[in-house]
């Protein structure tokens, strides 16, 4: 009979969090499956190791294991497989393994190992200092495209489980909780969540590693991404006007979002560490640069006939010389991470970029490296509702006026709110867009084939 292994093998791949698209597993090893609940073997916490390429990552899944003939048809849509019963599963021979985020039945006892401390062998549950938390609701899966898995309790929380594990304390959980105390207004606060000690591959030390952060639900949320994307639309259903006289103008909140951000910066540097980067330091964040970008050209080679000028803009980064202030930032820093509530807006996801290690994503970063992330997303914006359509010249000169405009309205409030202003600051800022957008080859490459000529393009606009 099929073991779990091999349905995990052909599962895996096929979900949108997973990270190695497009390379075969080698390997697959369930190095962890925890019962999270005394006298429920039916719900295991798999830490899974998958090995791509010579590398090994991990991921985690909330499994689910029933007989098949008591699976409910509202959790169809979630089974994995029919596998052979784990030994020390007393019931039938072969059980339906599938994923318990979809089954409320299941992620009930996630919110009551937060709210009672619980310590499930190595795994424990954690609440936020103050924090009350409510039990008996509800969960529900968000769609949509995400690294992670966002289950929704009741109206009051989301609980963020982590797909891929690194270890280390999540960034996203660190810098959440370090603005929560010093009264963010532009964050949702933290209520608790879940962590286990995962042995680090490269040290082959065990550390705590965050598995699930609980965070308060902003009801009325509206996310960036949306709001710009409607904005765009309405820019195109008026041909000939300019953005400002298009209706849905987005310029007032791209404004409000530059000074949230600046204000999310001031205090991310008033209460974590900072430091400024002299001119050595700079020569070797250019050399990362250069680096990810050769390996981008080895993996996407329509990349290659812009290496030469993507190349020269990190070297001018690289000899900058004045000193670079350099402090936590969000890192992965996008439209839909941040969303539009009744009170303004508020950052989501301090997780940074996913696929990269959590011990390189809590080095400090220049904030100007957000402030890159967001021009990006608003090229994307602009950008995303013409793939297959960019012969039509109208489109592509409204599409341009939109992205310009954000851009200046989002910088202006980003200096206003107390930020540098990145205008002035071309030679750094330049450097992290087109870092960015050799990252985005690589994501849309892996992720959505369909959107690479979104990064490509802009890559070739502004290289010209
Ligand atoms: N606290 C929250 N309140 C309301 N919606 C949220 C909250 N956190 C996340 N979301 C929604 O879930 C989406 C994905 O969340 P995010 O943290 O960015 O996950 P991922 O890392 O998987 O992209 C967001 O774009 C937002 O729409
Ligand atoms: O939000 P995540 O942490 O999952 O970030 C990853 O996925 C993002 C897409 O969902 C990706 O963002 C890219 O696409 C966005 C539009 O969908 C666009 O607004 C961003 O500018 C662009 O980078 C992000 O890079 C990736 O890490």
């Amino acid at each position: 009979m099929t073991r779990l292994e091999e349905l995990l093998t052909a599962w895996l791949p096929a979900q949108r969090w997973f990270a190695g698209k497009g390379a075969a597993v080698d390997a697959l090893r369930i190095e962890a499956a925890h019962v999270l609940v005394p006298g429920l073997p039916g719900l295991r916490l798999l830490v899974v190791a998958v090995v791509q390429n010579g590398r090994t990552d991990r991921y985690q899944v909330l499994l689910g294991l029933r007989a098949p003939e008591s699976v409910p048809d509202e959790l169809a849509h979630a089974v994995i497989g029919v596998c052979e019963s784990p030994a020390d599963l007393d019931g039938p021979p072969a059980v339906a393994a599938y994923d318990a985020a979809h089954d409320a039945a299941m992620t009930a006892h996630l919110l009551t190992g937060i709210a009672e401390h619980r310590d499930v062998g190595p795994v424990r549950f954690r609440s936020a200092p103050g924090a009350g938390v409510r039990t008996g609701l509800r969960s529900l899966v968000l769609t949509g495209e995400q690294s992670n898995t966002t289950l929704v309790y009741g109206e009051e929380y989301v609980l963020k489980t982590f797909r891929r594990l690194w270890p280390g304390l999540n960034p996203d959980l660190e810098l959440t909780s370090a603005l929560t105390e010093v009264g963010s207004e532009y964050v949702a606060r933290p209520y608790g969540w879940i962590e286990a000690d995962v042995v680090d591959p490269d040290t082959g030390r065990s550390s705590p590693t965050t598995l699930a952060m609980l965070q308060e639900h902003l009801r009325s949320a509206t996310d960036g991404w949306v709001l710009a994307a409607t904005s765009v639309r309405d820019l195109y259903a008026s041909p000939g006007l300019p953005p400002e006289q298009a209706g849905g103008d987005f310029a007032g909140e791209a404004q409000r979002l530059g000074a949230a951000t600046a204000a999310v910066h001031r205090d991310l540097a008033r209460v974590l560490p900072t430091d400024v980067l002299g001119s050595e330091a700079q020569a070797r964040l250019a050399d990362r640069m250069t680096t990810r970008l050769r390996a981008a050209v080895a993996e996407v080679p329509q990349l290659a006939p812009h290496a030469e000028a993507l190349h020269a803009a990190f070297e001018e980064l690289g000899a900058l010389g004045a000193d670079l202030p350099v402090q936590r930032v969000h890192g992965d820093y996008h439209l839909g991470q941040v969303v539009r509530t009744d009170a303004g807006w508020v950052l989501l996801d301090f997780e940074g970029e996913p696929a990269v290690p959590v011990r390189e994503r809590q080095k400090l970063s220049s904030p100007l490296r957000d402030v890159a992330g967001m021009l990006r997303s608003f090229d994307y914006a602009a950008r995303y509702q013409l793939v297959g359509r960019t012969d039509d010249p109208e489109l592509v000169a409204a599409a341009r006026a939109w992205a310009q405009r954000n851009r200046e309205a989002f910088c202006e409030g980003y200096a206003f709110g107390g930020g540098v202003d990145p205008e002035k600051h071309q030679v750094v800022l330049r450097a992290f867009e087109y870092d960015k957008a050799v990252y985005e080859v690589v994501y849309e490459a892996r992720h959505r084939p369909h959107w690479i000529s979104i990064p490509l393009d802009s890559i070739t606009a502004l290289t010209g």
